[in-house]
């Protein structure tokens, strides 16, 4: 029988590379003319050029940005790896459909879509005596949370592939050019900074951090946690293994949906550890899905900034944030929104009639 995970996914890479030299230089050329010395919008300018790239023109505009929120819960959890309960993930969830959680209010005041997926809470948003669907919610749950990976696979092969083809569908129905990734899942540090560990070689003590809040000897404990949960699962070294072992419902679903957006060429933000594990196996699987990822920020979480350095990628934004659910992809769209207007907008040292730098005019 075919391995579920591999059937649905072609293991050598199909995305094309964006190094498009013509268009690269086309952009450069335009920021380099607009009416500033040449490189003085910084990181503002790479983000620019990023943007068009992705979106394959020198005028990019971004339309109808989308940030979903995936949720799930973790049968790690029980292990005490975390400050909170499992129940926090079912209430966080209810508090983004009441508007009242931090990427909630964030992404009213920027005007994002916010749609929460549910995919694998150990809760019934729909319960059969309510309504059949909600605002906001799209239910494609596998199971109420993951096994325990401390004694076996988080989830199985089958599994896994239902995930990942659920957030390929779910990304299929959006609308828009831009995809927010946020999560929400008690426990999910522990599986991000399992797959760290796992896939980049570090060990486990670097890889791991407080989570939502736990002190120095709990960290430590939780380590300990870990480590046997890697060599429970010494053989799950590809980063499809790893996933089906370490990994939540939430973080598959969200694989599929970055690939989904990868190969539908939109622009994808991510968030903090997790959204970035998520992207270290889907940049495994399909290199050129970094080239369409912005990194929103450093999240304070212990193994963010190495992966970050890991993947050679540097972050907009570094304000000691470690909520997750999206919170920095939200405070960084901006900065998405005003590189695409200076690219569009902005005057021309010819258009506006101003003089170039004297040395360019020699
Ligand atoms: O994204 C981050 O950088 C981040 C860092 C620390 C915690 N979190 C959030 O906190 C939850 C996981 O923390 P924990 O301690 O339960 O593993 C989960 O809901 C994440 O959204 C998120
Ligand atoms: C309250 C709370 C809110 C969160 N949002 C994302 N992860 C979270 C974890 C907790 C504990």
């Amino acid at each position: 029988m075919p391995n579920p995970v591999t059937a649905t996914h072609s293991l050598s890479p199909m995305l094309p590379d964006l190094s498009n030299a013509d268009l690269r230089a086309k952009l450069q050329q335009r920021l380099d003319q607009k009416t500033k010395p040449v490189g003085s919008l910084g990181v503002l300018e790479a983000l620019a050029l990023q943007i068009g790239l992705i979106l394959q023109t020198e005028t990019p505009s971004l339309q109808q940005p989308q940030l979903v929120v995936f949720a799930g819960d973790h049968g790690l959890a029980a292990r005490g790896v975390s400050a909170y309960p499992s129940d926090v993930t079912w209430q966080m969830v209810e508090n983004f459909l009441a508007g009242g959680a931090c990427v909630s209010v964030l992404a009213r005041q920027h005007g994002l879509a916010l749609t929460v997926a549910d995919c694998g809470v150990r809760h019934d948003f729909l319960p059969p005596d309510g309504p059949a669907e909600r605002a906001g919610l799209v239910v494609c749950k596998i199971a109420p949370g993951t096994a325990d990976a401390f004694v076996e696979e988080a989830m199985s092969a089958a599994q896994c592939a239902q995930a990942m083809a659920n957030g390929r569908a779910l990304v299929q129905r959006l609308p828009g050019n831009v995809l927010l990734l946020g999560e929400m899942g008690i426990g999910n540090t522990s599986a991000a900074s399992l797959l760290q560990a796992r896939l980049t070689g570090l060990d486990i003590a670097e890889c791991t951090g407080s989570g939502t809040g736990l002190d120095a000897a709990a960290v430590a404990r939780k380590a300990q946690v870990l480590r046997a949960v890697l060599l429970r699962h010494e053989a799950a070294t590809t980063p499809l293994a790893a996933l089906q072992a370490f990994g939540g419902f939430e973080m598959a679903t969200m694989l599929g949906a970055v690939l989904e957006a990868a190969a539908t060429n939109r622009v994808i933000v991510v968030d903090g550890f997790i959204t970035t594990a998520v992207v270290l196996v889907a940049h495994r699987l399909e290199p050129a899905v970094l080239q369409r990822c912005v990194f929103s920020h450093r999240s304070g979480e212990a193994g963010h900034a190495a992966l970050l350095r890991h993947l050679g990628v540097s972050p907009l934004l570094d304000l000691g944030l470690r909520l997750g659910e999206g919170s920095a992809a939200a405070l960084a769209w901006p900065l998405l929104q005003s590189a695409c207007v200076v690219l569009r907008e902005m005057a021309s040292f010819a258009s506006a009639g101003v003089s170039q730098k004297a040395s360019d005019t020699h």
